[in-house]
Formats: structure tokens, sequence, C-alpha cells
């Protein structure tokens, strides 16, 4: 039973998070950037809570699996899945929101609770599928605790950003603050707003700006980890090149907005095609894999629009001569083995009780933290 998200005193609790596309700008939201970023209903996680006696996380049957049926049964498991399933997503979400109620003097009720979890988002494939798990448990939260008033949307983001730095997962911001706002969002991070306030500047734009769009993926798990260390390495340093292509990424966010107002597609295609380059140059191709390079390869190869969800293991695509240009698309995908979907857009996840949340304060956190945690440290190794 899916509870309203105000009810005081609910029985079952359940939250639904969806993956993420990062549609222009990305990853410059982990460099002071700016991005586009909309949520998809083709994969989410969902996080259940029901009061218990005790405060009880529940393993996954399949992501955390401890039962084998032999050695390599285990051993061909973490190799291909690595060690870690959601529950220690779940844990630290309740940790990091405990801190934060502490820290803002939040009363929260003491009655126990279960959380469960499932997740169809393929695993790390830059979809987003870790702060999907957070981000569901974070909203079963806030009702569990009935709080959603005293914890606003804005800073929502960075608290379930934390939960994942806690375990030492390398991400950004652009990722929850889809995952929170749902829809469509353009978001600026801004050295001095991030400093100010502790989140970015986020609006949610009319999703039915958007042209039709593709999901392309294939089973190749991508650590974000390791793809971005050495680039936010070189960042830090002060590399002149890096600095100002993560500049010129960030503007491709700029201009896409305007481009999406006045549903300039081609100009869209474009800005979509210079995001990826400007990755590849950055990054160069060891670091984002050579399957990763050939989804976005094969459809540029019919003319499609392509560039990365996220790190790596998905891309988005448009095609902006329309259905054969699709058609052509989808077979060329089928050849080279990788799934496609048209993508189905999540209309915004705010309720009214949230959107008060916009308007009423600013929401700081007396503890500040880095948006981004590097050197990589074990715990992400998959
Ligand atoms: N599908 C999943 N099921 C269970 N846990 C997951 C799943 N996807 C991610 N995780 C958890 O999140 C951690 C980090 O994933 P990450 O590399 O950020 O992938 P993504 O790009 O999907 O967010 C994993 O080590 C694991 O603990
Ligand atoms: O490199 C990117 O575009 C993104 O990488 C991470 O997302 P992931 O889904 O794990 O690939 C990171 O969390 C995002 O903030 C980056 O934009
Ligand atoms: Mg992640």
């Amino acid at each position: 039973m899916e509870q309203n998200s105000s009810s005081p005193s609910p029985v079952v609790i359940e939250h639904k998070a969806y993956a993420r596309i990062g549609l222009l700008g990305n990853p410059s939201d982990v460099y002071d950037g700016r991005t586009i970023s909309l949520s998809i209903d083709n994969f989410w996680a969902s996080v259940r809570l029901q009061p218990s006696a005790d405060l009880l996380i529940v393993p996954h049957p399949t992501h955390d699996l401890v039962k084998f049926n032999s050695l390599s049964h285990l051993v061909n498991r973490l190799e291909n899945e690595g060690y870690y399933g959601g529950v220690r997503l779940l844990m630290a979400t309740c940790k990091v929101f405990n801190s934060y109620c502490k820290e803002q003097g939040i009363h929260l009720h003491n009655k126990n609770f279960s959380l469960s979890y499932d997740t169809n988002i393929p695993r790390q494939t830059g979809l987003s599928g870790s702060s999907a798990i957070a981000c569901a448990a974070f909203s079963c939260l806030l009702d569990f605790y009935n709080v959603r008033e005293k914890i606003g949307v804005k800073i929502r983001p960075q608290l379930i950003l934390n939960a994942e730095k806690e375990l030492g997962i390398v991400a950004g911001l652009q990722d929850r603050v889809a995952q929170v706002y749902g829809g469509l969002v353009y978001m600026d991070f801004n050295k001095a707003s991030m400093n100010k306030n502790g989140h970015g500047n986020y609006t949610q734009l009319d999703t039915s700006l958007l042209p039709p769009l593709h999901l392309i993926y294939a089973e190749n798990p991508s650590d974000s980890g390791k793809v971005h260390s050495a680039v936010r390495q070189r960042w830090l340093d002060g590399d002149k090149f890096i600095i100002s292509s993560m500049e010129e990424v960030a503007n491709l966010a700029l201009q896409g907005r305007t481009a999406l107002l006045e549903k300039d597609y081609a100009k869209l295609a474009t800005l979509m095609n210079q995001n990826f380059d400007l990755r590849r140059q950055m990054f160069g191709d060891a670091a984002l894999g050579a399957l990763n390079i050939e989804m976005v390869e094969v459809a540029r190869r019919v003319g499609a629009a392509s560039k990365f969800t996220g790190s790596g293991g998905a891309v988005v695509a448009f095609c902006p001569d329309g259905a054969l240009q699709v058609e052509a698309l989808t077979d060329a995908c089928k050849k080279a083995g990788f799934s496609i979907v048209p993508v189905k857009v999540v209309p915004s996840l705010l309720n009214e009780t949230d959107i008060r949340t916009l308007v009423t304060k600013n929401w700081t956190q007396t503890t500040k933290t880095n948006v981004f945690s590097l050197p990589c440290p074990v715990e992400n190794v998959r």
C-alpha cells in the first residue's frame, strides 16, 4: 500500500526513485558546473518501510546474496557484481538522516521500522542505481517521521549524497537532484551558491519540451569512482585543459536550456554530441571503455545524437530525423547486442508539502561537506 506522503502515522510506506539520464552538462555537476537531467520511468528502485518491534534492514534475496551453491558460484558472483548490494545504502541513509535531524534539532519519535528494497535499475550502468535506493529510503524516512516540511527539497539531494559518501561511493549531485525532484531539471552548481547554501539552484522544466529520446545500454558494469578519479585529480591540481573543458561542458547545459525552451532540436542534437566529444577528450578512451564508446558510435553511425547518461554503461540517443532513423537505430543496436528502449519521462515527484519547502527558508547544513570525495577509497571496489 502506498501512503500519502504527508500522512502522520503511516502503516506501510513505499517510495520509488527512478533511474536518471544526464541529458546535457554532465559530468560538470561534479566540477561546479551545470546539468540538465531527467528521471525515467523505464527503471526504478523501491523501498518499503513497515513499523516493527526492532529496527530491521532486510537484505535483498538476490542483490545481497549470502548463500551460494558452491565456492565458484560465490567467486563468480563477486567478480561480476562486486561485494556490495543495497543494504549498506539503506543503513547509511538512516545514519545520515539521523545526523541531520540531530544537527537541526528536528525531533524524531522512537518507534522502530523494517526497511526492505527492490530495484530493476541495471547495475552500475550510469543510470544512478545506487542513489535510487538511497533516495527511495530517504523518502520513506521523511514520511515515517513526518518531517517532510522540516527537511526541504533543496537540501535532500545533498543529504542523500552524504549517505553514499559515508560509504566511499564516488558520486555527484545531479543524480540525486533528478531523483528528488522528478521530471526534467536544470541544475546550476556554481561554487558561490554551493558554498553559501550547501545546494545548487534547481529549476524544473516542462517535460513536454523534450523530443523523443532513446536509452541504449549493455551488460557492462562500470565504476564511476574509477572513471572519475584521474580527471578529478587533474581538475583539483588546476589543469587548464580540464578546467576550461569542464566549463565548456557546463555551458552546454546553459545553451541546452535555451534550445529546449525554443524547441530547437537541431541545436539540442549538436550539444549532445559536443558533450560526449568533450568527455572523450578529457577522460580518454581507455577510461571510458571500448564498449561504452561503441554504444555512442552505433547511434552516430545512423545520424543520431548520443552521449553517456552518466559515467558509462548507458547512452541517451536522439534521432532528429524521426521514425525511420529510430528504426535504423533499433536495428543497429540489436545487431551490436545492445538493448534499446524509448525513454519514458517521470513527471515531477514533488507534492504540495515539498513545494512549500522550496519557498519557506534556506536549507543549509551546519556541517558542510565537499560534493565529491576523492581519492576513491577501498570500499568503492565493486
Ligand atoms: N542494482 C543494484 N542492486 C543493489 N545494489 C546496488 C545496485 N546498483 C548499485 N548498488 C549499490 O551501489 C553501489 C555503487 O553503485 P554505482 O557504481 O554508483 O552504480 P550506479 O551508477 O548504478 O549508481 C554498489 O557498490 C552497490 O552497493
Ligand atoms: O560522469 C557522469 O556523468 C556522472 O557520474 C556519476 O554518475 P553514475 O550514474 O554513477 O555514472 C556521478 O554520480 C554524476 O554526478 C556524474 O554526472
Ligand atoms: Mg551511483
